[in-house]
């Protein structure tokens, strides 16, 4: 198990005097970004603790920017965005000048107010005020404008703006600007019509849709966007940015709780975990962790929230496993994914997978040993590979030796997918996709492909000779491509589109200094 050292250790301190000591000058300005996710192995298994999943994190990443705001507008203190918000309503404030104009809500306290933007969509604008809760139960925010609420976004707010206020025992938190960028992988871009170029800023596209009408591609917009946002907030307000390595095991905990209570239950986190860690072996937390956290506003809320955050509970310590956190794939080899464009529901096919495990309960153990000793078996052998020095005599055996042997192990995979999909009844790998996958794995270059995840009709996975003729060959034969067979779930494929997106293997990062890419979106 692979966790960072706590880096505030000495035990006779209160812990609430311990988080206090982060507590800097807050900036102006904040820039965090978080990686999308492809669970290459471990579907379904990795909801159980007592099996794992082997998560590789994307270079597609969510941004998130976190502004200091004033009521009357002002020059900037010179950061890189002022002058671009000079139009804005509110300005860029320095941490220590008075917020002039500012209201007074019903405690006394200035009112404050977020404002949080994801402008690559039409009307994503939320606006929030800031309100503290009776009895400990935390900071919690109202949407004050029309149209829909963003549960990400606000319980992201609630939990980060809880926990800091906690931590830094503060009952000013000013108000702030904050503003979401994706990249452009995480969503289809159904306006293709338009001319792409001029939607594209600072590498960023405005995809002319709201969010509701986008295409999702399943890369985990909603886990790399809470860990990015809730990151973003605790760095504003509590500390030094270059911190946030030494801080990943508490954001983490932050962003799984926030995560959990947004979508209503509790995953089993692994898309949270590549998004603070980066690509490695994951095994979950024991859900009790998150179970007795209650809601924002209960009372007590706040010091629950700052035990589970902290991992104070000695009855109920974080036991999530990390292993080859930042792991990279072998050199050589490059992942892609190729989206299908036909959606999948993946909480009902996962209460139906579990249903159908509880009712087989022999059957199916064994099956779930079969699939995990073969994914660790691949795992073993990526890693074993990503540490190949590829010097030229060895080279040429070496790939060969890599390509047999995971091309074998990914196929096996596949086996016992298939086998799952027959006996459960659900479409983890559907007879299309099963067609697909055996078409690209004839490609030269390709050495394996799976249906990640929990499968469906959801971006298949392959791994691949890094080479550009293997993707043209790749494009050559998803040209045309359509399904042929009848397939089993009645799906059907009408085109293939490889994603950008490549391995990343970094989670959560700093972007301060390459914040300058977001300037003509705030
Ligand atoms: N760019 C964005 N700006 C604001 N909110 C976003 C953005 N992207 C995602 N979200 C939030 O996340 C939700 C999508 O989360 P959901 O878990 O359904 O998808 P996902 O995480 O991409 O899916 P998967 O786990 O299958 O990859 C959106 O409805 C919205 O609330
Ligand atoms: C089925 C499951 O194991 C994986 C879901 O993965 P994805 O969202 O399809 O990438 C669910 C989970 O782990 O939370």
């Amino acid at each position: 198990m692979t966790r960072d050292p706590n880096p505030f250790p000495s035990s006779h301190l209160q812990p609430r005097y311990l988080a206090s000591l982060m507590l800097v000058h807050p900036p102006n300005t904040t820039a965090v970004s978080a990686p999308g996710k492809v669970l290459l192995t471990g579907g379904y298994l990795v909801l159980d603790r007592d099996y794992s999943g082997t998560v590789f994190a994307l270079d597609a990443r969510i941004h998130v920017l976190v502004q200091q705001l004033q009521r009357d507008r002002r020059p900037g203190s010179g950061d890189p965005f002022t002058s671009s918000l000079d139009t804005a309503k509110e300005g860029v404030v320095d941490e220590e000048e008075p917020q002039a104009g500012a209201t007074q809500a019903f405690d006394g306290q200035p009112e404050e107010n977020i404002i949080v933007r994801s402008p690559q969509f039409r009307d994503a604008v939320w606006e929030y005020v800031v309100r503290r809760c009776e009895n400990g139960g935390g900071v919690k925010v109202s949407q004050r404008n029309e149209g829909p609420r963003n549960p990400f976004v606000e319980t992201s707010l609630n939990y980060a703006l809880t926990y800091t206020s906690y931590v830094a025992d503060s009952q000013d938190l000013g108000s702030l600007s904050v503003t979401i960028l994706a990249d452009n992988d995480y969503y289809s871009d159904t306006n293709s019509g338009n001319d792409s170029a001029a939607r594209n800023r600072g590498g960023f596209r405005d995809f002319g849709v709201t969010l509701q009408d986008a295409h999702k591609t399943g890369l985990g917009s909603s886990a790399a966007l809470v860990t990015a946002l809730v990151s973003a907030l605790v760095t504003h307000r509590t500390m030094h940015p270059d911190d946030l390595v030494v801080a990943r095991e508490k954001l983490h905990n932050l962003a799984q709780a926030a995560h959990c209570a947004a979508q209503g239950k509790v995953g089993s986190g692994f898309d949270i975990g590549a998004a603070v860690f980066g690509s490695c072996f994951y095994r979950r937390f024991s859900p009790s962790i998150l179970e007795r956290l209650g809601e924002v506003g209960s009372p007590s809320f706040e010091e629950r929230l700052f035990s589970t955050v902290e991992d104070l509970d000695p009855a109920q310590p974080w036991d999530t496993e990390f292993a080859d956190v930042g792991m990279k794939l072998p050199p050589g080899v490059q992942l892609i994914l190729c989206d299908v464009d036909c959606g999948s529901q993946t909480p009902s096919m996962v209460r139906k997978v579990l249903e159908w495990r509880k009712q087989n309960r022999e059957e199916a153990d064994q099956l779930w040993d079969d699939l995990q000793a073969n994914n660790e078996k691949l795992r073993t052998e990526l890693r074993r590979f990503s540490h190949t020095r590829m010097s030229s005599e060895f080279e040429s055996a070496a790939i060969v030796e890599l390509h047999k042997t995971v091309r074998g192990l990914m196929q096996q995979s596949r086996n016992y997918l298939q086998q799952m999909t027959a006996k459960s009844e659900v479409p983890i790998e559907p007879r299309v996709q099963t067609e697909l996958l055996d078409a690209v794995s004839q490609v030269e270059g390709v050495i394996g492909g799976v249906v990640p995840g929990a499968g469906g009709y959801d971006a298949v996975a392959l791994l691949i000779k890094d080479d550009i003729d293997v993707v043209i060959r790749l494009r050559m034969l998803f040209e045309k491509y359509q399904s042929k067979v009848e397939d089993d779930f009645g799906g059907k494929i009408e085109r293939v589109r490889m994603l950008g997106v490549r391995h990343g293997s970094e989670g959560v990062r700093n972007e301060y200094q390459n914040a300058r890419r977001y300037a003509t979106w705030v």
